[in-house]
């Protein structure tokens, strides 16, 4: 008999999400004192065991709120989250907790000023137990796994460059041991080099651990180095998803079409390819009919202004929301 198989390791099943803001000029239009945000809709993704899954997308497209709802830090207005095939709820989040982790957009400012990186990087263990015997020696193994030397135990975050900020968040991140960590524009403000540095060090604890990452970013060459599978986000939906190297050699989506044609040439010698996505990413507060993307797609055709089209299946693992694709 063969043993069933495992389910994925966290998965996401048609999330919504809805802010309610506080009374503006739109409420007074909908005579009402609360306004309702739609930020995120019609979500479905799965990660499975020791992948990297890629989430792109333009700023305000909502990929730090899907984090936040994955990691149950913000509430979900419908929809269902699990992991190890186990429904979340409110009443085993503190489970999912120790078993994940965040990885901040800005590494100094989540790290808390007056702490050392000694405390910082073992705090997990004094919020979530068990205590360590011997906090020190647990710094100092936890610096050593993301190349950082003991000595750095001493310092303040202040006291940080980008890169061994970015290290010092990592090694906390990893405190707990998770199965699955979430890291929001991994190399945000570093150096060329240094970003070259963190990108190998999340694929060696990938390789080494067998740790499940979903990074997001809206930097297209981070997704290439690290990502087996990527997910394009647009106005808070999914618009794409598929195996990384398939989805870039021959993107489904006009979106994700334009968004590598802009990518910038690492070569100077060659010419930056120049097909920039027209427009502004539109308002939440206005989202557009039909097709979300038809006020900036180059190919939009009558259907595309009036009828939303949904994600369907393209090929096997592949996923695209547009009508005029494949
Ligand atoms: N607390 C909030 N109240 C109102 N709107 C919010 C709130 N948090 C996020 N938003 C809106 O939700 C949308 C998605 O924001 P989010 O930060 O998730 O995008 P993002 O893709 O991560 O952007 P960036 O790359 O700039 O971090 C944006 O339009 C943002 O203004």
């Amino acid at each position: 008999m063969t043993a069933p198989a495992k389910p994925p390791l966290y998965v996401v099943e048609n999330l919504r999400l809805d802010m309610v803001l506080p009374g503006g000029p739109l409420a007074l239009l909908q005579r009402s004192d609360r306004r309702v945000l739609n930020i995120l809709d019609d979500i479905s993704l799965q990660v499975e065991r020791g992948e990297t899954l890629g989430l792109v997308g333009e700023s305000g497209s909502g990929k730090t709120t899907l984090a936040r709802a994955m990691l149950g830090l913000l509430p979900i207005s419908s929809g269902k989250l699990s992991m190890n095939g186990q429904e979340l709820t409110p009443g085993n989040m503190a489970q999912l907790r120790r078993a994940t982790a965040m990885m901040f957009q800005d590494p100094i400012a989540s790290l808390s000023p007056r702490m050392r990186v000694g405390d910082l990087v073992t705090e997990p263990f004094i919020i979530h137990g068990p205590r360590p015997a011997d906090r020190a020696a647990t710094a100092r193994a936890l610096l050593a796994q993301v190349g950082l030397p003991p000595e750095m135990a001493q310092r303040y975050p202040h006291e940080l460059s980008g890169g061994q900020a970015r290290r010092v968040c990592t090694a906390r991140a990893l405190a707990l041991e998770p199965a699955f960590v979430i890291a929001d524009e991994p190399t945000a403000g570093l150096d060329v080099s240094v970003q070259g540095e963190i990108l190998n060090l999340l694929a060696d604890l990938k390789e080494q651990r067998g740790i499940s990452f979903l990074i997001i970013t809206h930097n297209l060459a981070v997704i290439r180095h690290t990502s087996d599978r990527i997910g394009i986000l647009y106005l808070g939906r999914l618009v794409e998803s598929g195996p990384t190297r398939e989805v870039f050699r021959a993107p489904a989506h006009p979106y994700t079409a334009s968004l590598i044609a802009s990518e910038p040439d690492p070569d100077p010698r060659r010419r930056r390819q120049e097909l920039a996505i027209k427009g502004e990413i539109p308002s939440l507060l206005r989202r557009p009919s039909g097709c979300e993307f038809h006020s900036r797609c180059p190919i939009a055709e009558v259907i595309c202004h009036q009828t939303r089209p949904s994600l369907r299946q393209i090929a096997p693992g592949r996923s695209v929301r547009c009508h005029l694709a494949g």
